[in-house]
Order: structure tokens, then C-alpha cells, then sequence
């Protein structure tokens, strides 16, 4: 776990930065590409560790997988042609890895055991286990299943009519990728509606998925077509520098190549609704995943709440928002965001908690967070509890603070953004 204290002096952040693969597409452009005979190409793939986690798994299961900068080549036997690891796959600190393995692994004819780091070990299953017994799947874990480590039989499935209780793409992607594989038809409804990548890429590798009225619908046992994939940029990631150019005073930042799928562009809405002075300029919205250029200067903003079906379209985001909230005029309230509590650490403690550190007024509430601003920032010694989100906001956080910001562990901000650091100093040159 290293240190690091951040003491920026008020900089002002200019320039123009090349925004790192979505991690969430990353992840799918492996399993997918797994999923399929032949060879799948991909560019634009996200380093971080949870992805290379992600690869390190399908490697285990028979895959060629080869990395070239941020090109990644799949060479696939196909899922039917995976071998049975001698060994236990390793999905690091990453939910999506462990939560759509299930799903892709429930269906095979191999016999698995999977397991994560101490959060994840933390981080409920059951809602990706239960609609997967369902469909007939052979998983045994802590807790009947909630908990990891995790032993998967791969077996026949059925497919399922399932309403989810809980938005969640990864509890729909689970689900969808068992589909795949299940007898008959598997139909997935969401209330809100979650992230769609995983729908997109399954169309893109010749799958037949119909999407409606938050309906999801395919039928099983389709084979799925090698292809190349473009990943976009991680607006999850973008949307650190997208904050911190709204409130870094003399600050003016264009951020290239961010993905702005709808099911994921909820903060763009937020910094509009907060006044900030921002400019989409679309690429090309013919692509699956469709990217922008989006400039950001210093802004005055106003408060404002963040609830319902904007929640999904901004979950990882709520850290950063939280803290562009300290700065902004008035009241800003953040609820209908339970799922934050069970994310890498309970990110509405977590939040708060670092935030008052720097003397920011606010308040958890027990489904988000109230927050009074603005406020000025000071200097403090602030923890990341093992969480990359925690830990860029921490760190974002400190570009306004006079006084120095120590922040426990920096090396987690490596599992969604390993070149953080050096882009802040690439925009404050
Ligand atoms: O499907 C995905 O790639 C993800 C879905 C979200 O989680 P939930 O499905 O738990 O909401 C999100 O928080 C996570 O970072 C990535
Ligand atoms: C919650 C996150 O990821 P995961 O669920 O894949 O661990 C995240 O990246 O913020």
C-alpha cells in the first residue's frame, strides 16, 4: 500500500487528454471474444487490473490471449472448447469479473472455483446466484452461495423470465450470458434500466438480442461470431477531470474520445444541471459505442438532486459528484443510491467520511447524501479503504486544498485509471 501526500497549490488545469478504455467494455470485449471461436481483435482495451484480471481467468481456461499496448488479441477454442483449470481463476477487487463469470461459467461443461480479494470476499453474490439456480446453474459458495470463494458445475440451463429487483448491469449481464447458452428463451426486465453494453457487444457479435421498454429478450443456444471491437473511453474515468475543470479555478480541459453511451452519460446531465460551462461535441453516433469530445472550463455551480433513473446512468460517479457538491451553491441531494453500500467499500460512509476530513458539510442519509456548499477545502490526511473511486476523488479533492492531502493507498487507482497521476501533470504543464 503506498502513500502518497498531494500539495498541487491551487493549479489551474489546461490542455486536452486522451481518455483510457471503458472498463466496463474492456471486461466484455475479453468475455465475449472468449465466448466466440476464432480470433476476436480489440483496441482501445483498458489496462487496469481488473481487466488484466479478467484476462489472467480466461488464460486459465484455455485462451490465447495477447496483449500489445492497448491492442488485445483473442484466440478462442471456443467456449465449448475451454479446458477445466487445475487452478482457482483470480477476479481481483472486480465485481464485473466475478458476477458475469457466474453467469458464462453456469453454462459450460467445466468445473470451476473462483475468488477475489478481501472486498470482494464482502460483495454480495446471491443476487447474480438465485436468478442463476434458476435457470438450473450448479454453484456453491459462503453464506449458500452469497459469498465468494465460489465453486461453479457447469451444467444445462433453462432459460428464465426474470424482473430484477435491483438495477444492476452486471446481475442483467449475468443472467443474459447464461441465456446464451440455456434452452429456450431468457427475458430480463428492468424497472430502471441499467448499463447496456452487454446487449450491444452480443448484437455486435452476431447475436440476436431485442431491447424494449426495458425489456430484454434472447433466445438460447446462439453461437456468437469473432469480430473486432472499439473500445471508447471510460467516462467514468473522464468524469474525474470533468469535476475537477469545473472546479479548479482558470482551469479549461477537453477530454477526447469519451464514451457517451445514454445508459452511462447521467453526469453530463448533473454538471448541465449544476450550470457548468460544458460542450459535447459528438464523434460519431453510427458506432455501437458512440464517443465525444467534451470541453470543461471553471464554473460557478449550483446544487441540485440526483435520484431515480439517473442514478444507474451515473453509479461510479457519485464520489466525484459529491465532491463537486462541496463547491457548489447550495443544497445538493443524493438519493434512491443504496447500491453504493455495496460497492468496492460502502462509498456513502466512505464519502462522507473523507469528505468532512476536509471540512466539507456533509451528511449521509440512508439511502445517499445531503451536502451544503460551498464550502473551502483544507489540507488532511485521508483514507481510500482499497477503493479506486475513493481514491481519485481523495486526490481530485486535493487540487483545491491550500494545505497538503496524504492519501493512504494510491496503488488502487490502478484498477480503473493507471495513468491518473500522470494526467493530472500532463494538464497542469
Ligand atoms: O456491468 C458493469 O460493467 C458495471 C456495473 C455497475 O455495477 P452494478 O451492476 O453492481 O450496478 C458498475 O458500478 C460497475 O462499475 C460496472
Ligand atoms: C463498482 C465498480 O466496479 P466492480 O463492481 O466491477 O468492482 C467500479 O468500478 O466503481
Amino acid at each position: 500500500m503506498s502513500e502518497k501526500v498531494l500539495h498541487y497549490n491551487q493549479p489551474a488545469l489546461q490542455g486536452a487528454l486522451q481518455i483510457p478504455g471503458d472498463k466496463s467494455v474492456s471486461h466484455r470485449s475479453i468475455m465475449l471474444g472468449s465466448i466466440a471461436k476464432g480470433v476476436t481483435t480489440v483496441e482501445g482495451f483498458l489496462l487496469g487490473d481488473d481487466c488484466l484480471d479478467t484476462i489472467a481467468c480466461f488464460k486459465k481456461l484455455g485462451v490465447e490471449i495477447h496483449v500489445e499496448g492497448t491492442n488485445v488479441k483473442i484466440e478462442s477454442p471456443g467456449i465449448d472448447g475451454w479446458s477445466e483449470p487445475s487452478e482457482v481463476l483470480y477476479t481481483g477487487n472486480s465485481g464485473t469479473t466475478t458476477r458475469l463469470m457466474l453467469g458464462i461459467l453456469s453454462g459450460t461443461n467445466v468445473h470451476v472455483i473462483m475468488t477475489g480479494d478481501s472486498s470482494i470476499a464482502k460483495r454480495p453474490m446471491k443476487r447474480v446466484v438465485e436468478p442463476l439456480r434458476l435457470m438450473k446453474a450448479d454453484i456453491r459458495g459462503r453464506a449458500d452461495g452469497q459469498y465468494t470463494p465460489l465453486a461453479i458445475q457447469g451444467t444445462t440451463l433453462q432459460g428464465i423470465d426474470y424482473k430484477m429487483p435491483v438495477a444492476s448491469a452486471q446481475v442483467k449481464s449475468a443472467i443474459l450470458l447464461a441465456g446464451l447458452r440455456a434452452q429456450g428463451t431468457t427475458i430480463v426486465r428492468e424497472e430502471v434500466v441499467s448499463r447496456d453494453h452487454t446487449e450491444r457487444m452480443l448484437q455486435q457479435f452476431g447475436v440476436q438480442v431485442d431491447v424494449a421498454d426495458g425489456v430484454v429478450t434472447l433466445e438460447g443456444q446462439q453461437q456468437l461470431t469473432a469480430t473486432h471491437v472499439t473500445v471508447p473511453g471510460d467516462i467514468s474515468s473522464a468524469a474525474f477531470f470533468l469535476g475537477a475543470g469545473a472546479i479548479v479555478p482558470n482551469s479549461e480541459i477537453v477530454l477526447k474520445n469519451v464514451g457517451i453511451n445514454p445508459t452511462r452519460d447521467g453526469i453530463i446531465d448533473v454538471l448541465r444541471a449544476m450550470d457548468a460551462n460544458i460542450e459535447v461535441h459528438i464523434n460519431d453516433e453510427a458506432v455501437m459505442e458512440p464517443t465525444a469530445s467534451i470541453h470543461i472550463s471553471t464554473s460557478t455551480l449550483q446544487g441540485t438532486t440526483i435520484d431515480g433513473a439517473l442514478i444507474p446512468r451515473l453509479i461510479d460517479e457519485i464520489p466525484l459528484i459529491a465532491l463537486l457538491a462541496t463547491q457548489a451553491q447550495g443544497r445538493t441531494v443524493i438519493k434512491d443510491a443504496e447500491e453504493l453500500k455495496v460497492k468496492e467499500t460502502d462509498r456513502i460512509q466512505a464519502v462522507v467520511d473523507e469528505l468532512k476530513k476536509l471540512g466539507a458539510t456533509i451528511e449521509a442519509t440512508h439511502d445517499g447524501m445531503i451536502i451544503e456548499g460551498p464550502t473551502p477545502l483544507h489540507g488532511a490526511k485521508l483514507q481510500s479503504y482499497g477503493d479506486h473511486r475513493i481514491g481519485m476523488m481523495n486526490a481530485i479533492a486535493a487540487l483545491l486544498t491550500e494545505g497538503a492531502v496524504t492519501i493512504d493507498d494510491v496503488d488502487c487507482i490502478a484498477i480503473s485509471y493507471p495513468a491518473f497521476f500522470e494526467h493530472i501533470d500532463q494538464l497542469m504543464k
